[in-house]
């Protein structure tokens, strides 16, 4: 088959109208607010929770990644096409792409070849305005605080040192990252240190993500810690009177997006948290949307089982009450490969040995997703690059674990490609589905918790705190923040805080040096080793390849 770009696959596909995808879900038309022909928002009152305990959540999460990414938003996209074909009425929830990765590495999240959902551009670009309605309620609470320190009557006495909330924007630009504002004399404000962190990081995100309703969402966007007075008060969103404010500018955007995949299937997608920074889920809301209107929910978490799948599961299920019947772990042989110490320019050369050295980051993984007492399928991505010896090996090493690998072929084929796979998760969903277990209750001790994720999940030995994140761990005390949960903030490419640690680490701690609060989602951050919140933009960024035509076609987004 000719092998045709993302964007050219998704243009040629003849969209239908979005009511007729309403319909698959009995949706009405009057019920949907339209955004074109193509895009529609989903009202909350169309939540079902007695429906949700009788449908199916099936999660996807990946392997430790390559920076291209393995295909999970790929994966969930053909799972449910196959489902569809078995005759399971299924539903993919994901996040909203970031402009970041758009114009920067990795492109958009709108999945890849035959398995993607559309209208690509729309989703990948502008969307519904989700995205812009974050940043500006998130910045419409910096331009107060800044307004407060200026305020000669109703000021909060705020020190400006302790203030911790940033402005955000989502693009990859690093020169916004540690910034100074309030210069050019008194009528400009009160100089002090800023940054801009990418939309994703913002709190009012993970906010977002974690908001069952409309009151809970402006509850905690009230509940936002700032920073402290000079007579070392906390400062709360709610103390500058913002959260109607923010909430209005959110009024649109708490509510999911519907839009289908390429063969006609329903696709609710809203949030985007990044999983390395942030807890990397979509909404709660779009999630339990989907429970309640069909019978199957393929839904994706963020980057590696470490992070993603770690937080929908202890962040995400325990608190919505979600019950994941099977977790689909995506595998693909040029992860495997550089796992097992392939050189970037040989991840798509085949090299059995190196897969199997490799695999044992697989077998971490399955590990890990057994300890919430849910049975992973492996669903092997193909690539072009893949050997039969390679992926055969996968397979049997893989059965010899008691984990079924199935070969999914969603990307080069669609529907098609994954029914083997659809069988498989309807196989675990409806014969071997246990009640899923989180790992931590969110009211343990806060090292506790802690540690459970490092020890379990990233398999560390045991963690170690800077002194700034034991100061942080007495504030959080002081505070009453200890149960919160723990949104560890870590790099993607290690099980543990070293990026160069690939395969299954081992023999290692890791260290936090910091911890932050996010009081409006409930968690706090412990960041392990540099994370960074604004990403920047490569030597070559993608936008140097795009370009569009006068009628509007564009060519070059992925
Ligand atoms: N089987 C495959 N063959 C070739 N490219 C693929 C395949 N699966 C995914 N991709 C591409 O890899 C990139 C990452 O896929 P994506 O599904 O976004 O991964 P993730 O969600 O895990 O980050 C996308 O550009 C996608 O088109
Ligand atoms: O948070 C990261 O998401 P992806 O792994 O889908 O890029
Ligand atoms: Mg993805």
């Amino acid at each position: 088959m000719a092998h045709l770009t993302d964007i050219e696959i998704a243009q040629a596909k003849e969209l239908q109208h979005i009511k007729h995808i309403a319909a698959k879900l009995q949706v009405a038309e009057d019920d949907l607010e339209m955004y074109g022909k193509y895009k529609a928002k989903l009202p909350l009152n169309l939540i079902d929770e007695e429906k949700i305990k009788e449908n199916n959540l099936v999660l996807v999460t990946a392997l430790t990644p390559t920076p291209a990414g393995e295909g999970k938003t790929t994966v969930s996209i053909g799972l449910t096409e196959g489902l569809n074909i078995i005759e399971k009425q299924a539903t993919v929830v994901l996040r909203e792409p970031s402009l970041g990765p758009v114009f920067g590495i990795k492109g958009g999240a709108a999945g890849g070849g035959y398995s993607q959902v559309v209208p690509m551009e729309d989703i990948n670009l502008h969307f519904t305005g989700d995205f812009n309605a974050i940043e500006k309620a998130n910045n419409l609470l910096s331009a107060l605080i800044d307004n407060n320190l200026q305020s000669k009557t109703n000021n909060l006495n705020i020190d400006p040192r302790t203030i911790l909330w940033k402005r955000v924007i989502d693009m990859n630009d690093r020169s916004l990252r540690q910034i100074t504002i309030g210069l050019g004399g008194t009528a400009n404000g009160i100089p002090r240190e800023d940054g801009f962190n990418i939309t994703p990081a913002s709190e009012v995100m993970a906010i977002l993500c974690m908001a069952t309703s409309f009151d809970d969402l402006k509850e905690r966007l009230g509940n936002i810690f700032i920073g402290f007075t000079f007579d070392n008060k906390p400062v709360f969103a709610r103390d500058l009177k913002a959260q109607d404010a923010m909430a209005i500018l959110l009024k649109d955007a708490i509510k999911p997006n519907l839009v289908q995949t390429l063969e006609e299937n329903p696709a609710i997608i809203h949030g985007g948290p990044f999983a390395n920074i942030a807890q990397g889920t979509n909404t709660i809301i779009a999630t339990k949307m989907g429970l309640s209107l069909s019978n199957y929910v393929v839904t994706e978490a963020g980057f590696g089982a470490d992070l993603g799948a770690e937080k929908f599961l202890n962040i995400k299920s325990q608190y919505a009450g979600l019950n994941p019947k099977c977790v689909v772990l995506v595998v693909t042989i040029r992860a495997l490969r550089h796992h097992g110490g392939s050189p970037k320019e040989e991840y798509n050369t085949p090299n059995v040995a190196r897969v199997q050295n490799g695999f044992e980051n697989v077998e971490k993984h399955i590990e890990n997703i057994r300890k919430f007492h849910i049975e992973p399928v492996v669903a092997i991505n193909s690539f072009i690059s893949d050997s039969d010896e390679e992926v055969q090996f996968v397979i049997d090493a893989c059965s010899e674990l008691g984990v079924q690998a199935v070969v999914s072929e969603g990307w080069a084929k669609g529907g098609e490609g994954t029914i083997n796979l659809a069988k498989a998760v309807v196989d675990v969903v409806e014969n071997k589905a246990t009640h899923y277990k989180p790992l931590y209750d969110w009211k343990s001790p806060v090292k506790e918790k802690i540690e459970i994720i490092a020890k379990e999940i990233y398999g560390a030995d045991g963690v170690t705190y800077d002194k700034k994140a034991e100061l942080n761990l007495r504030r959080i005390n002081r505070l009453g923040f200890n149960d919160f949960a723990v949104c560890m903030a870590k790099t993607q490419k290690s099980f543990s805080d070293d990026e160069r640690l690939i395969g299954r680490p081992k023999g290692f701690t890791v260290n936090v040096r910091e911890i932050e609060i996010a009081a409006g989602a409930q968690f706090i951050i412990p960041i392990l080793g540099k994370m960074m919140r604004m990403p920047g933009l490569p030597a070559n960024p993608a936008s140097e390849n795009m370009s569009i035509d006068n009628s509007g076609v564009i060519s070059g987004l992925s």
